[in-house]
C-alpha cells in the first residue's frame, strides 16, 4: 500500500488478483484491468521505426496492443525493447512504436496472452525515475471495435476490450452494448488479474519454467558482454573472464543454462491461495462511491465491506483498501472466506477499518503477526514450501550465523533460528521490523535480532561487527523486492571473504540475473572478493494463474566450488583406482582353466 510495499510483490496481476478462484470466475472490477483507451496507436504501424520481418499484427485488434505511459521522452524504440525483453523478461514483443519527445509508446504483442502477461511486469515498474503504467491502446476504428463487441459477446474468447466504451462497467450498462460490455469486462478483469487462468496448470508451469530458464540463459551472455567490455584492456583481464563454469562445453551440456535448474515446484493450492487483496476505491460513472472487484457476481464479504465503511467515505479520486485473512495452511476452503483485517490507505497512512491491527499466520509451526504495511508472502502454503527448500539448502549447523537480508516480518530467519547460533535480520520497513521482534518473542526465540535500516546502508556495518568465529560460520539469505538488491549490498557481501554460501530468493528472475552478474564477475577494484558461481536454481510457483514465479538460487564462492569439484574428481579417481585394483586382485586369485584341470570347451 505504501510505494515501497508495492514493490515487493509482482504487481497488478497478483495484488489485484482476488484469491485466484474469484479471478477465474470473473468476480472482479474492471478498474483493476487498467485505464480505458486514451489514445489510438498511430496509423501506418507497418512502417514503424522498429519494423521487423514478421508481418505486422492487425492494428484493429486491441487484444495484442498496449500503451505504456510515463516513459522517458528521450527513450528510443531500442531502449523500450531492451526494457521489455531484457530487463522485464517479457516474451512476444512484436513491435514497439515510440515517437520521440512523447512519454508513451505503443507495443504490439504476438498474442493476447503475452500482452496480458506483460501488464503485470510493466505496471508499477520504475524506469528512469518514473513509475510505468499501461493502458489499453484505443483501436483505430472505434465504430468497428464496438460493433465487434456487440456481435462478439461471449464469443470474443478472451479478447481484451474496454468496458466503459462498451456501455459501463458491467453494473450500470444498458442495452445490447452494455450487456455485452459487462460480460466482456468481467472476462477482461479475470484476464488482467490472473492472465494464465485459461491455461491448464501443467501448461502454466511449463511457461514459468521457460520464463525462468530464459532469464537464466541471459547470465552467460551478460557475463560475455561484460567480458568484451573489459577484454579490450589487457590479456590479463581477458584471462580473468575465462570462467570454467561458463565454458562453452559446460554451457552446451546444460543447454545454455549457467547451472542446473530444477523443475518448477508446483503450488500446493492453486485456487483461493491469496491471503491479501488490494482494492481501488473511487467513484463510478454515476458519481457513487465504489469499491473495486464488484463487477460481475459480487462476493458478499466485499459487498459488506463497501456498505460498512466505504460508502460513508468520500474518496477524492483513488484510495486503496487492503484486506487480509490469516488461515492455517491447508484449511483454505474457498475464495469467499471472510477477511480478518482491513486497512485503508489514506494521506495520513494506513487506518484499520476492519478487524484487528494485524493478522496472524502460521508457518511451519511458528506463529507470525503481520501488520498491514508489512510484507508477507501472499501464498501461505507456498511460503512454507519456500522455507522448507531454504532450510534444506542452507547447510546450517549449531554454530551458524544467519544473515537474513530484507527479512520482512522475520519469516526466514525465525524458521531457521532453532538450528543456528544467531540470526540477524535487516529490513527497511519499521512495521515489519516491529513484527519480526514480536514474532521472535511470541515463538520463544531469543537468538534473533532485527535491524531497521536499508540493507545498502547496514549490511557492511553488520558484517564488520561479527567476530572472526561468527564470520567463519556465516550464511546469508537475501530476499529483496522485485527490483533486486542494491549494488552496495552485493558489494558488501562479496567483500566479506568468509561468506562462502549465499541463497538468493528472487520474485523476478531478470532482476536476479542483473544481481548475479555482479556477484559472479571477476574480482576488480569495484567488485572486491572472490567471485561467486551459480550452483543450482529452484523455481517455485507461489502465484498460480499469474506469469510470476519465485526463484531460489544457491551461489558459492568459485574457490569453494573448485575445492569441491577437485575433491569429487579425486574421490572418483580413487574409486576407479580401487576398482582396477579389485579387478586385478580378482583376476590374480581366479584359478585358470588349466589350473582347474581344464574346462571343456563348448566349441569342442
Ligand atoms: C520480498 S520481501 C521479503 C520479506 C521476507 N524475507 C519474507 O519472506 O517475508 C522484501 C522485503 O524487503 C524489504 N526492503 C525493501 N527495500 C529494502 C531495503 N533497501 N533494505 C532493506 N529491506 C528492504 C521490504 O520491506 C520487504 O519486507
Amino acid at each position: 500500500m505504501q510505494p515501497e510495499a508495492a514493490e515487493h510483490q509482482p504487481q497488478a496481476a497478483t495484488e489485484a488478483a482476488p484469491l485466484a478462484a474469484e479471478a477465474a470466475t470473473g468476480q472482479q472490477d474492471a478498474s483493476s484491468s487498467g485505464p480505458c483507451p486514451t489514445d489510438a496507436p498511430p496509423s501506418g504501424v507497418a512502417g514503424s521505426e522498429a519494423a521487423d520481418k514478421v508481418p505486422p499484427p492487425d492494428p484493429n485488434d486491441p487484444a495484442v496492443q498496449m500503451r505504456i505511459n510515463n516513459l522517458s521522452k528521450w527513450a528510443t524504440v531500442k531502449d523500450v525493447k531492451h526494457l521489455l525483453e531484457r530487463r522485464l523478461g517479457l516474451t512476444g514483443v512484436r513491435k514497439v512504436r515510440k515517437i520521440s519527445n512523447q512519454d508513451y509508446a505503443f507495443v504490439y504483442f504476438q498474442s493476447a496472452q503475452e500482452r496480458l502477461a506483460a501488464d503485470s511486469g510493466i505496471n508499477g515498474h520504475k524506469w528512469k525515475g518514473s513509475v510505468l503504467s499501461t493502458a489499453q491502446a484505443k483501436p483505430l476504428d472505434p465504430d468497428r471495435h464496438l460493433k465487434r463487441e456487440r456481435e462478439g459477446g461471449e464469443g470474443q474468447g478472451g479478447k481484451r476490450v474496454c468496458a466503459q466504451q462498451a456501455g459501463g462497467r458491467g453494473r450500470g450498462g444498458s442495452g445490447e452494448a452494455g450487456e455485452a460490455g459487462g460480460a466482456a469486462a468481467a472476462r477482461t478483469a479475470a484476464d488482467a488479474a490472473a492472465p494464465l487462468h485459461r491455461l491448464e496448470y501443467a501448461a502454466q508451469l511449463e511457461q514459468k519454467q521457460h520464463f525462468v530458464e530464459k532469464a537464466l540463459r541471459r547470465l552467460p551472455r551478460e557475463m560475455q558482454a561484460a567480458a568484451h567490455r573489459v577484454a579490450a584492456r589487457s590479456d590479463t583481464q581477458r584471462e580473468r573472464w575465462r570462467m570454467p563454469w561458463l565454458s562453452q562445453e559446460r554451457l552446451n551440456q546444460r543447454h545454455g543454462l549457467p547451472c542446473p535448474v530444477a523443475p518448477v515446484l508446483p503450488a500446493a493450492a492453486t485456487h483461493g491461495y491469496r491471503n491479501k487483496c488490494e482494492f481501488t476505491l473511487g467513484r463510478d460513472e454515476d458519481g457513487s462511491v465504489a469499491v473495486g472487484f464488484t463487477l460481475g457476481t459480487v462476493a458478499s464479504e466485499l459487498a459488506r465491506l463497501r456498505e460498512a465503511f466505504v460508502a460513508p467515505l468520500d474518496p477524492p479520486v483513488r484510495l486503496s483498501l487492503a484486506v487480509r485473512r490469516g488461515a492455517p495452511p491447508g484449511e483454505y476452503k474457498h475464495a469467499g472466506e471472510p477477511a480478518e483485517a482491513g486497512g485503508l490507505e489514506t494521506a495520513e497512512g494506513v487506518e484499520t477499518v476492519l478487524g484487528r491491527e494485524y493478522i496472524e499466520e502460521t508457518l511451519l509451526g511458528l506463529s507470525f503477526r503481520i501488520s498491514p504495511d508489512a510484507f508477507f508472502q501472499v501464498n501461505t502454503l507456498g511460503a512454507e514450501s519456500l522455507l522448507t527448500l531454504l532450510r534444506a539448502q542452507c547447510s546450517l549447523g549449531p554454530d551458524s550465523v544467519l544473515l537474513d537480508v530484507c527479512c520482512g516480518t522475520g519469516t526466514i530467519g525465525l524458521a531457521m533460528a532453532r538450528s543456528v547460533k544467531r540470526v540477524i535480520g535487516i529490513e527497511s520497513n519499521a512495521q515489519a521490523v516491529a513484527d519480526a521482534a514480536a514474532n521472535a518473542a511470541r515463538n520463544g526465540i531469543t537468538n534473533a535480532e532485527f535491524i531497521c535500516a536499508k540493507a545498502e546502508q547496514a549490511t557492511r556495518q553488520v558484517l564488520e561487527r561479527l567476530t572472526p568465529s561468527e564470520l567463519d560460520s556465516l550464511v546469508a539469505i537475501v530476499d529483496p523486492p522485485r527490483a533486486g538488491l542494491h549494488p552496495d549490498v552485493v558489494k558488501a557481501l562479496r567483500r566479506c571473504a568468509p561468506l562462502r554460501r549465499l541463497l538468493f530468493v528472487a520474485c523476478h528472475a531478470p532482476a536476479f540475473v542483473t544481481n548475479a552478474v555482479s556477484f559472479c564477475r571477476p574480482t576488480s577494484p569495484s567488485f572486491a572478493g572472490v567471485p561467486f558461481e551459480l550452483v543450482q536454481a529452484w523455481p517455485i510457483d507461489l502465484f498460480p494463474h499469474t506469469p510470476h514465479c519465485e526463484l531460489v538460487t544457491l551461489l558459492e564462492r568459485s574457490d569453494l566450488v573448485a575445492e569441491r569439484e577437485a575433491a569429487q574428481e579425486a574421490a572418483q579417481a580413487a574409486k576407479q583406482a580401487q576398482a582396477v585394483q579389485t579387478q586385478a586382485a580378482e583376476a590374480a586369485s581366479t584359478p585358470t582353466d588349466a589350473a582347474e584341470g581344464g574346462a571343456v570347451s563348448v566349441w569342442g
